[in-house]
């Protein structure tokens, strides 16, 4: 199988190359990824300045590929319709360092290239670990490995990409798999004013996770579960159930 391989942690970050090095073990992978984090970056894309492009090996692996100064939705875009001749097989994106849960999919640059590559019509996974301290990407790396073997032999709509969140737990100590649908997930956020050297204000963001109550099913029960969470997500974003509610008011 073929596969491309990016994030939004940065081609030199620890989990691309993890993920990398357990892919190579069942295909053929060309990592196309950004150059520097671009976290939060969403489906944002590079229109109004160059993005450059340069072949690019990490220091401390193997691992060559494309380095791309862009976003990670800039990177699939630019794989896909300029970089490689063949289309993969799939598109990977990870693995983040940190989760990516419920609404948190609307921010991520992880998801957002997984997403860039559904919308190709290529089966397409991001993979989260559910840690910002741990660097044991081990254990996502190896179930990802296992679950593009899963979908390679049964097959995914085109139009859906799996939303993976990984504990930051040892193999042993994960307890299963719970396939679930995106929780509430929310944040108490901080902008913190600050002066630059003229004087002026400027802010920075930060914030801290607000403990929802969430569904049995969510992605977010089931990661404090120890279970890995897999979330079938596809984007037709279209709310029917008020269409015939908007016909009636005869706008
Ligand atoms: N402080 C806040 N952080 C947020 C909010 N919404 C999302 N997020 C975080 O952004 C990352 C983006 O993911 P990545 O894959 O691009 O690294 C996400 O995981 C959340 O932790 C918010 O409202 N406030």
């Amino acid at each position: 199988m073929r596969i491309l391989l990016t994030n939004d942690d940065g081609i030199d970050a620890t989990g691309i190359q993890v993920l990398w090095q357990e892919l190579l073990k069942i295909g053929e992978v060309v990592v196309v990824a950004p150059d520097v984090e671009r976290s939060a970056a969403s489906q944002a894309i590079t229109v109004h300045s160059p993005i450059r492009v340069d072949k690019y090996c990490a220091s401390d692996s193997r691992l060559c590929g494309w380095r791309i100064g862009g976003t990670p939705a800039d990177c699939v875009k630019i794989a896909l319709e300029t970089l490689v001749s063949t289309t993969p097989d799939f598109v990977v994106s990870g693995i983040n360092h940190g989760p990516n849960l419920g609404t948190d999919v609307l921010y991520s640059g992880t998801v957002s290239a997984a997403i860039e590559g559904s919308l190709h019509g290529i089966p397409s996974v991001a993979v989260s670990l559910d840690s910002w301290k741990s660097s044991d990407f081990k254990p996502a790396a190896e179930f990802t490995a296992k679950l593009l073997q899963d979908i390679f032999q049964r097959s995914l709509p085109s139009n859906t990409l799996l939303n993976v969140n990984v504990p930051a737990l040892s193999a042993e100590q994960i307890a299963g798999v719970a396939i679930t649908k995106l929780g509430v997930r929310q944040y108490a956020n901080v902008f913190e004013p600050r002066l630059d050297p003229r004087g002026r204000t400027y802010y920075w963001m930060g914030g801290e996770v607000v403990e929802n109550v969430n569904d049995a099913d969510s992605d977010i029960v089931a990661i404090n579960k120890s279970k890995i969470s897999v979330t079938p997500i596809h984007f037709d974003l279209t709310n029917y159930g008020i269409m015939e509610t908007l016909k009636s008011w005869k706008l």
